[in-house]
This record gives structure tokens, C-alpha cells and sequence, in this order.
């Protein structure tokens, strides 16, 4: 999976210069404490802690990023001389190899019609379906050592523990030998999403999410109907009222999270098959294009952290904080236009309440 992966690490360096930095795998990273800064301290005591940052986010063509962010870690280290300012660093996301397998998410609550439309999109687009809820139930059937837990789950409508869901996942994607794959009512709580992160971040990539949204009565109606034959335990009106809170409650939080990261296509599920299907073909127009840019560029952040508000505002108002924005801002709308998505740098100055973790971990995710 493309991205960021946090990992935090101090390190001191003659001269009174300390370097400390939220550092992500695989990312260009490099941060220096002012040495006035540093001397302001007692010797034994800990480095200060940054109150503020100034973040500065953009997207750029592959083959401009080594240079760019050479670049601008110079402009970053001139800003450093600041008074006030104690580091910087740069992070950029790593784009997942030509090779590695697209994953699409089908979310929506139970009965939306997601394994209705996976069908459809089997057929003419060449994707491997895996519905998670087939996979459990293939798994309970053939007497598995959680078999009975499994059982027990699904009859109260909760959702299995992730463990036991990704390794099918990650097994029947392998046997498959696909490289397309619609893993459909997974994921489904944050314990999912967590699983799914730590076994699967680097073997496959989320594209995008097809998410059907429905009325629960509509829902509700069709898998009264399924239940007279689909045999499944769990497709009765008491199974049905706890599968819809789960999915309120648990799921719902997951389709926000990748909304938040511009992955999450939202189709009317409550239409005809057909006009469903329609739009499930426009979302995936959408889904393919975008991940084709997203393989091609690469987002850089980059941080200027200090001691207070006060201090990067002071900067940002002088003239040598304005000629540092405008100077990203050129050279961003500089670069070509056939590899970036846009010259748009978004600026900010964020608080930092008590220490670099908690910031650093939250903006990592936003470009996961
Ligand atoms: N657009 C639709 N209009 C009417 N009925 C539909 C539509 N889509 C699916 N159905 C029917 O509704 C029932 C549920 O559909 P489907 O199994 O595709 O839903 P699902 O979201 O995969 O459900 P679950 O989450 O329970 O697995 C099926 O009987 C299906 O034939
Ligand atoms: O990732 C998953 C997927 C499913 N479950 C359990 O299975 C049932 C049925 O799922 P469907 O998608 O409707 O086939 C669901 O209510 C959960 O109990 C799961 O735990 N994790």
C-alpha cells in the first residue's frame, strides 16, 4: 500500500545541533534543532518540544521529487535560522509499484446489493471478487479450528476478529493470482482496518471504495427475501436489527475514514440493478483514473516546527516567510503540467499540544 508509516526517532548531533523527526518509512526525511535553540537549555535537560508547526502539502510528477525536495529542505533550513524555530522535515509518500495488486473496498450495509453489482463488475471488468462473509462461511463450513466462533459472530451479527478474516483474504487473493480484486464487506470495524494496515499495507493497494448506500427498510425487505432460500443464518428480522447497528456504529466510522482520503465513491444502491450497475461503471471510470494519477505522482509534506504560534506567524508575515510561499507556490506551478495534478501547495499552521507524536500521526494518515 502506498504511503506513510510512522516511525518517530531522536538523535543528537555534535556541535549542539539535535535532530528529531517523525520519520516514515521509505520517506526523505531530515530535521535539525537551531543551535540557539538548543543552547537555551540546560545540557542534561530534554529537547524542548515544538508547540506549533507550519505545514506546507503538495502533489508533484515522479520525476521531479528528488530535486524539489532537495530544494526545499535548503528553503526549510534557511527558515530554521529563525528565531523560535527548532526543526523541520520533509516526508514524501511512496507511490505502490506497478506490480502491486489493486484492491477495491465494497462497503454498504447489509443488503445494499454490493455481491449483486461484484458480480457485474467480475464479468466485464476482470476483477477477482472476494466476498469476506463467503470466506468465513467457507471456513465455518469446512469445520475450521474457529469454526464455531465464527458461528457464533455471525449469528449475533458482530464482526469476526480481524485475524482470522485477513488471513483468509490474504490467502484466496494468493491462490487467485489476480492482480484486480473487489474484497467486498470488508473492512468493517477499526479492528479491521488496523489488520488490514499491518498485514496487507505493503502487498496491496486501496484504490477506492464502492460504497451502496440504502435505506435500512429497503435492505431490510430484500434479505427477508433472500432468507426464504439463502439458507444463511443470519438473514432473519433479530439478525438483521443487530447487523444494521454493527454497521451503524462500527462500519460507518470506516467509510469515513476513507472518505476522508478522497477514496470513497458513494452509489444509490436503492435503484433497479441496472441503474445501479450504471453508476457502479461511471465509479469505476472514476476509481481507475484516479489511481493511475495517484501511481504516476508523489505528495510531499514538509514541516516547520517551533517553539510557539507566535513564531511562525511572525515569519509568515516578513518578508522572508512570503518569499518562501512564493517560492514553493513557483516552483510547484512551474513544474510540468503532464506530471503534476495541480500547483497547488495548501499551507497551515497547526498547534502541536504536547508533543510531536500526536501531530505527527495524525497528518501521516491523511496521506495513508
Ligand atoms: N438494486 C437492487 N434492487 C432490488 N434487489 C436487489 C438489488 N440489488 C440486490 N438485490 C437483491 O437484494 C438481495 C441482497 O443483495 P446482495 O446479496 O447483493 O447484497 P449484499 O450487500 O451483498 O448483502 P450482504 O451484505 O448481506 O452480503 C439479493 O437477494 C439481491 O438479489
Ligand atoms: O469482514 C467481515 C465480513 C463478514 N463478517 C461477518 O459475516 C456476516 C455476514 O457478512 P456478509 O457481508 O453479509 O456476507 C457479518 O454480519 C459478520 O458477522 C465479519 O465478521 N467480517
Amino acid at each position: 500500500m502506498s504511503g506513510f508509516t510512522s516511525r518517530r526517532f531522536l538523535r543528537r548531533l555534535g556541535g549542539g545541533l539535535s535532530m528529531l523527526s517523525v520519520a516514515s518509512a521509505g520517506a526523505y526525511v531530515s530535521a535539525a534543532m537551531h543551535p540557539a535553540a538548543a543552547q537555551q537549555k540546560a545540557p542534561d535537560s530534554k529537547p524542548a518540544l515544538a508547540k506549533a508547526v507550519y505545514e506546507q502539502q503538495l502533489t508533484i510528477g515522479q520525476p521531479h521529487v528528488t530535486a524539489f525536495c532537495e530544494w526545499l529542505l535548503a528553503g526549510c533550513a534557511d527558515a530554521l535560522k529563525q528565531p523560535g524555530f527548532m526543526g523541520a522535515k520533509l516526508l514524501r509518500s511512496t507511490p505502490p509499484a506497478a506490480n502491486t495488486p489493486l484492491v477495491l473496498f465494497v462497503l454498504g450495509g447489509p443488503g445494499a446489493g454490493k455481491g449483486t453489482q461484484c458480480a457485474r463488475i467480475v464479468a466485464e471488468h476482470g476483477y477477482i471478487h472476494l466476498s469476506a462473509g463467503d470466506l468465513l462461511r467457507a471456513a465455518r463450513q469446512a469445520g475450521s479450528s474457529e469454526g464455531q466462533l465464527i458461528d457464533e459472530y455471525i449469528r449475533e451479527g458482530r464482526i469476526v476478529p480481524v485475524e482470522i478474516t485477513v488471513a483468509l483474504l490474504r490467502k484466496a487473493m494468493a491462490a487467485s493470482g489476480g492482480s484486480r480484486f473487489l474484497i467486498d464487506g470488508f473492512p468493517r470495524n477499526g479492528d479491521n482496518l488496523a489488520g488490514w494496515h499491518s498485514q496487507m499495507g505493503e502487498v496491496a493497494h486501496v484504490g477506492g471504495v464502492l460504497m451502496y448506500d440504502c435505506a435500512e427498510a429497503v435492505m431490510e425487505a430484500r434479505l427477508l427475501e433472500r432468507g426464504k432460500t439463502s439458507g444463511r443464518a443470519d438473514d432473519n428480522a433479530a439478525a438483521i436489527k443487530k447487523r444494521f447497528a454493527t454497521y451503524r456504529a462500527e462500519t460507518m466510522p470506516v467509510v469515513g475514514y476513507y472518505a476522508q482520503l478522497g477514496l470513497v465513491h458513494t452509489i444509490d444502491g436503492s435503484q433497479p440493478v441496472e441503474d445501479v450497475y450504471d453508476k457502479t461503471q461511471q465509479a469505476l471510470a472514476a476509481v481507475h483514473k484516479a489511481d493511475a494519477l495517484r501511481r504516476a505522482q508523489v505528495q510531499v509534506v514538509a514541516h516547520l516546527y517551533a517553539a510557539d504560534r507566535a513564531s511562525l506567524e511572525r515569519w509568515l508575515a516578513s518578508p522572508a516567510g512570503k518569499a518562501h510561499e512564493a517560492a514553493v507556490r513557483e516552483r510547484a506551478a512551474s513544474m510540468d503540467g503532464a506530471s503534476r495534478a495541480s500547483g497547488a501547495v495548501r499551507s497551515r499552521v497547526l498547534d502541536v499540544s504536547t508533543s510531536l507524536k500526536p501531530y505527527g500521526l495524525d497528518s501521516l494518515r491523511a496521506f495513508d
